[in-house]
This record gives structure tokens, sequence and C-alpha cells, in this order.
């Protein structure tokens, strides 16, 4: 029996103005797949990740999570059903502990009153899936840093360790090798290595090893459409794909 893709994108249409950002998307993305979205500056990566955030409403066609319709679904209820967009918007606070700051995600899961933060790091049932939470992304000796004090690198980190301890199922990776250096690189790449299997990733990334280290499939957008998807070494090898976007050293 196949299963029900995590995320289906089919005919996504968006406009600004006379700039076609988004014109003709068909994209899914399977349970516990990591799929890389890919294209040139400007072929609309960020705005359909927006779309399926909920921060921007297509002019055309659907999106579903699961099966369901949620393409005019509000951000929030989004990420109530388990999406979580990460790495364009900081949702860490900072004067708070890397510990707290997870422990406050376990805290808003469960469904309790954020008011009693103060009391996040001492309760054993925050505190403890917290710290699990921390150790599956390498920031278990972190814990007690404030936020203000990680490097930038750690914070990515623990933006992960938030997002996946508030019930996040299904990640939209926005770029999470930007502006970290070659071995914070090395250190993303083998997080989400160990991600990978366990949720379902869409990651947008120009880091091209990044990309064909992790991804079961990767598809091409170029002027906003769906040009190509295909296993990384199928997309290695397509002559549109070099062309638009590979260059000739691929
Ligand atoms: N709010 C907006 N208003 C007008 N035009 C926009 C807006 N957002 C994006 N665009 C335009 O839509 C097109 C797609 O932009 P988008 O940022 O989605 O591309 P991208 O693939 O993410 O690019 P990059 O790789 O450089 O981040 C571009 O031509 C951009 O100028």
């Amino acid at each position: 029996m196949t299963e029900i893709p995590r995320l289906q994108i089919s005919g996504l249409h968006k406009r600004f103005g006379a700039v076609a950002a988004t014109a003709g998307v068909d994209l899914d993305v399977r349970p516990r797949e990591v799929h890389a979205l890919i294209g040139p500056n400007g072929a609309g990566k960020t705005t359909l990740i927006s779309q399926i955030a909920g921060e921007i409403l297509p002019d055309e066609g659907r999106i579903l999570m699961d099966g369901r319709d949620i393409t005019r679904m509000a951000a929030h209820a989004r990420a109530g059903a388990g999406l979580a967009r990460s790495f364009q918007i900081t949702q860490l606070f900072p004067d708070f502990t890397a510990l707290d700051n997870v422990a406050m995600a376990v805290q808003a899961r469960q469904g309790r009153n954020w008011n009693l933060w103060g009391r996040a790091r001492r309760d054993l049932s925050l505190r403890d899936p917290a710290m699990a939470r921390l150790d599956e992304m390498g920031l278990a000796d972190r814990a007690d840093i404030r936020v203000s004090d990680l490097a930038h690198g750690e914070c990515r980190q623990l933006e992960l360790a938030v997002a996946l301890a508030a019930g996040a199922s299904l990640l939209l990776l926005d770029e999470p090798m930007a502006g970290l250096g070659h071995e914070e690189s090395l250190q993303m790449t083998a997080i989400l290595e160990r991600l990978k299997g366990s949720y379902a990733i869409l990651l947008v990334e120009h880091d091209m090893d990044a990309v064909f280290a992790l991804a079961d499939r990767v598809t091409v957008l170029v002027y906003g459409r769906t040009l190509f998807t295909g296993t990384p070494d199928e997309v290695r090898a397509h002559p549109e794909v070099r062309a638009a976007y590979l260059g000739d050293g691929a």
C-alpha cells in the first residue's frame, strides 16, 4: 500500500504584480523523506516555503498535509498539526538558556501555561524531554548557556531542538547552512543525517554538498515552476538541470 504523502502540492501559482513567483508547482514529500528544493536565485523557493507554512496565500492550486487540504488554513493551525518552518525567523528567546527554550516548547506542547516558564527547568517532566532534545542536537553541554551567548550554528541546532520539542514532524528547513562556517555546516549536515528517516523534511539549500549528501529526492525549481524531480543521481545527470542550475562544473 502506498503511504499518503506528508505534503502534496499541485498546480500552485502565486504572483506579486508582474512577477510570477510560483508559476505551476507540483511537489510531494513522502513520509520520512528528505526532499531538497533547489533552484537559482529568484526561482521561487522561499515564496513556496512561505505558502506551505501559511504565511502567504496562493492564488491558485492546492496544498495537502497528510491528505488534508491546508491551502487556506492559518499558519498557527498548520504548526499545531506538526508543520514547522525553521531558520528564517528566529523563534528563540535570547535571554533564556538553551534548556529553558526547549523546556518551554515541551510545556507549550503539553498545553500548559507559558507564564510558568521559570519552573520549566526545575520540572522534571519538562526538563528530561528537553535535555533529550538538546542531546539529540549535540547541545547537551550547552544546556545552561544563554541563547545570546551561543554561536550562530548552535542557535540553528537549538531552533531544531525547539521545533522537535514542540511536536513538529514535517520540517521546512530554509537554508540551514546559510552563514555557517565549514565545520558548522558539516555538523549541521551530520545532525540532519541523524534526523533523516524519523521526520519528513523539505530542505531549501544552496550548499550542494549538503543537498546531495542528505536528499532522498530533489526538486528543481526554475522561474517558479517545477523543472524536474528525481534522485540526486538523476538530478546530477539531467541536462536541463545542469544547464539551468548546476553549471558545467557539476
Ligand atoms: N513580497 C514580494 N513582492 C514582490 N516580489 C516578490 C516578493 N517576494 C518574492 N518576490 C519575487 O518573487 C521571485 C521569487 O523570489 P523568492 O525569494 O521566492 O526566490 P528564491 O528562489 O527563494 O531566491 P533565493 O535563492 O535568492 O532566496 C523573485 O523574482 C522575487 O523578487
